[in-house]
């Protein structure tokens, strides 16, 4: 059995389910199912608030779990992130009121607010600044007007919030964060865990990639290839017409039209793209 610890709400809650259905585990019926037994995959899914999710994880109650980066490194729980996973990106920055704090270093007996005191307290370590942090559950961005803080930092997406509230980012951004797999750091190797993992690495490389299939004259073949070189290696098969090869490979789905162009200038024709519905590289 394998132990999985899944968002409940909040920003990551959708697309993760998505991505596990997609990897073929079982989805919850309803946002008030809190655990449920996937049994076909020997696996049970605990559906928790994010925030919580590596503390469980790091404690050994769960074997694994989906969350932030974010709030993993906040929790400081002994969890490590094991994978990646491409959705719920977002920037963690300090922000203030345009023409003031302009650098970290100017923080030093200031009032930070935020709902991440973990990472804030590391970052103001590592610049050597002392600074108090007042720990807010969540819209921060209206700690500054009602005064109860300097500056905040914060989850930044699009920046509608920060703008809304009449702020600025200032420093270097704290941290890059998206959606992870975390695992304790100290944990035993779970076959069902490794399954887990190449799934979603397989619904990863569905969402990455395209497959690209074009007809081309066996000449040109090597100029095709520098252009669509697969993962490991084309495929090449041979057609009817001897003259010609028919050539399938595996392409990033962002170079797509990039690709279909460079491949028509050389001479390929029937160029066709489809989806790759799942795979395991
Ligand atoms: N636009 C966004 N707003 C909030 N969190 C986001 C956003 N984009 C990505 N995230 C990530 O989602 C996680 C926050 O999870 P959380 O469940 O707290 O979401 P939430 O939308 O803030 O929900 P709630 O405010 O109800 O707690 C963090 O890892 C954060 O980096
Ligand atoms: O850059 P944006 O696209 O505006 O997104 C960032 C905002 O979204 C989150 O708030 P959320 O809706 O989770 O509310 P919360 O602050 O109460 O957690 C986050 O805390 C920011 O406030
Ligand atoms: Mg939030």
């Amino acid at each position: 059995m394998l132990r999985v610890a899944m968002p409940n709400k909040g920003a990551l809650a959708e697309p993760a389910a998505e991505m596990l259905r997609e990897a073929g585990y079982r989805g919850r019926r309803d946002a008030k199912e809190l655990v449920i037994l996937d049994a076909d995959n020997d696996v049970e899914l605990f559906f928790l608030r994010p925030r919580d999710i590596a503390v469980y994880v790091g404690q050994g109650t769960l074997d694994v779990g989906l969350t932030g980066r974010d709030l993993l490194l906040d929790s400081g729980s002994p969890a490590t992130e094991c994978l990646p996973l491409g959705f719920g990106a977002s920037t963690f920055h300090y922000a203030g009121l345009a023409g003031g704090v302009a650098d970290v270093s100017q923080l030093e007996g200031r009032r930070v607010a935020t709902s991440f005191p973990g990472l804030v307290r590391a970052d103001l370590k590592k610049h050597g600044v002392h600074a108090e942090v007042v720990r807010l559950d969540g819209a921060v961005e209206t700690a500054v007007t009602l005064g109860v803080a300097d500056v905040i930092a914060d989850v930044v997406e699009t920046g509608t919030t920060l703008r809304n509230a009449g702020l600025e980012v200032f420093g270097e951004p704290i941290l890059q964060s998206e959606a992870v797999l975390v695992q304790r750091t100290d944990a035993d190797s779970n076959p069902l865990l490794a399954v887990l993992i190449r799934r979603l690495q397989g619904v990863l490389t569905a969402q990455r990639y395209v497959m690209v299939d074009y007809d081309i004259r066996r000449e040109l073949v090597e100029q095709a290839f520098a252009v669509t070189p697969g993962l490991e290696s084309p495929t090449v098969s041979p057609l009817h017409d001897e003259q010609f090869v028919a050539v399938r490979a595996m392409v990033p789905r962002r170079s797509t039209n990039a690709v279909m162009d460079e491949l028509y200038e050389i001479g390929a024709r029937a160029i066709l793209v489809t989806e790759i519905a799942a795979c395991r590289l």
